[in-house]
């Protein structure tokens, strides 16, 4: 499921916020803005992560999130699974450029099964620049840019069938 998971994410197709595809119920999932991690747990007693891949990669392989981040020669990629509890309700993907991984921005490459939210809304000086909506296969998705003390990193996350968004999709209570 996983890898499939992952390549459908890298083929959401992005939609203008005028799409009359975004409902009011699915928009308040999309672009919410604190974290997603505390968001889950609202839905389930615990909210896991299962890292998939971590690791230094070239431009070539983030070029989807290239025009988004400086050209540097490499970048910090993770790709995880979020679970609550034990059902796999989220694909993420960060691509953080190497030079954003100074002082305290070194523990996005230590996160491990850590949520990446627990760390960048710890932090005082996390800005968000834009939420994108997009859709893949039946399945939503957002594409984020998010700073710390103003060093850019690209978040990308499918929400997977069994995520409550999609419940409050349909007609049940909203979060
Ligand atoms: C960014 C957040 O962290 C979540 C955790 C992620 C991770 O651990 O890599 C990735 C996507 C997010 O849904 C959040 O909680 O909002």
């Amino acid at each position: 499921m996983s890898d499939n998971a992952l390549s459908l994410l890298r083929a959401i197709e992005w939609l203008p916020a005028s799409s009359p595809l975004l409902s009011a119920a699915l928009l308040d999932w999309l672009l919410e803005e604190d974290s997603m991690t505390k968001r889950f747990e609202r839905h389930c007693r615990q909210v896991t992560v299962e890292p998939r891949r971590e690791g230094f990669v070239t431009a070539e392989a983030i070029a989807a999130e290239l025009p988004f981040l400086p050209q540097e020669p490499r970048y910090w990629l993770r790709e995880v699974i979020l679970f609550g509890d034990g059902a796999p309700w989220l694909v993420g993907r960060t691509v953080v450029p190497e030079s954003t991984l100074t002082g305290p921005e070194m523990k996005l490459s230590q996160l491990g099964s850590c949520p990446l939210g627990r760390y960048l809304f710890s932090s005082s000086t996390l800005t968000r620049d834009f939420i994108d909506p997009g859709i893949v296969a039946a399945q939503w998705g957002r594409r984020s840019r998010l700073r710390l003390s103003g060093k850019p990193l690209l978040l990308t996350e499918l929400f997977l069938p069994a995520s409550p968004l999609y419940q409050s999709l349909s007609g049940e209570p909203r979060d």
